[in-house]
């Protein structure tokens, strides 16, 4: 539950489960994101859309804890993460945030199995493997664990690191244009599964996308232009 300061002496409880506040950032003088407010609401689907180069992956590595803002800050749950120390943000982002690519982003060379797993050891959680059978199953995966992911295609690629990226049940899960790469049977085969997952886990999703529609469930829809974050308004 995220807590908001005390008002009146009562503490205020609401829905919320991120929240960033007058985010900033620059690179050599050039404003990137120049003051965003934003707030995201557990068990909700938020899409964030521009140009190339509009600042949508240094807004979602801010937001997920990846990268420092300028000035600003991100509260998690009510905390701010980047005032934590080194351990208290790898163990946020290590076990509350999930985050997925264009690129996969897994590591070669490695089987399915090995790539997916890695997180969790890295982690020293528990997994149930009765838990993992079912992830494998929902993303369709099963028959490809022992497979170099070398060998795949982007679709299954892509399966296997929506696979990694909640094996550890995150809350929040990021994704910087997953579909970028893939076709449209890819994209909607990839869509429905995250759709079901959202929905069992009540999952908070962020996604960076150029998609039109790309979500059947509800959504609220972003514009990052000239580094101010705008809300789309939809009229259908
Ligand atoms: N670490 C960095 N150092 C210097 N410049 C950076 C850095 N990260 C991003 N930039 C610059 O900030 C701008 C925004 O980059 P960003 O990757 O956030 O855009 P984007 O909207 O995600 O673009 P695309 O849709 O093409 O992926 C770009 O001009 C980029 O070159």
């Amino acid at each position: 539950m995220y807590v908001l300061p005390k008002k009146g002496g009562r503490l205020i409880y609401s829905s919320l489960i991120l929240k960033g506040e007058n985010i900033s950032q620059s690179y050599n003088g050039y404003t990137v994101l120049n003051n965003i407010n934003c707030e995201f609401k557990k068990n909700t689907i938020t899409l964030i859309k521009g140009k190339s180069g509009s600042g949508k992956s240094t807004l979602l590595h801010i937001l997920s804890g990846l990268e420092k803002p300028k000035s600003g800050f991100v509260l998690y749950e009510g905390e701010n993460i980047h005032i934590l120390d080194e351990k208290q943000q790898a163990k946020i982002r290590g076990e509350k945030i999930g985050f997925i690519f264009q690129e996969f982003n897994l590591i070669p060379d490695l089987t399915v199995e090995k790539n997916i797993l890695l997180p969790i050891e890295l982690n020293k959680m528990h997994i149930d493997n009765e838990e993992l059978n079912n992830l494998y199953k929902k993303l369709d995966i099963s028959h490809l664990i022992k497979k170099n992911v070398r060998l795949l295609s982007g679709g299954e690629k892509q399966r296997v690191a929506i696979a990694r990226a909640l094996l550890k049940k995150p809350e929040i899960l990021f994704a910087d244009e997953p579909t970028g790469n893939l076709d449209a049977i890819n994209t909607n085969a990839i869509v429905k599964m995250l759709e079901q997952i959202i929905i069992e886990q009540k999952l908070t999703l962020i996604v960076v996308t150029h998609e039109e529609k790309l979500f059947n469930l509800p959504y609220k829809e972003f514009e990052l232009t000239n580094g101010i974050l705008s809300e789309c308004i939809k009229n259908d």
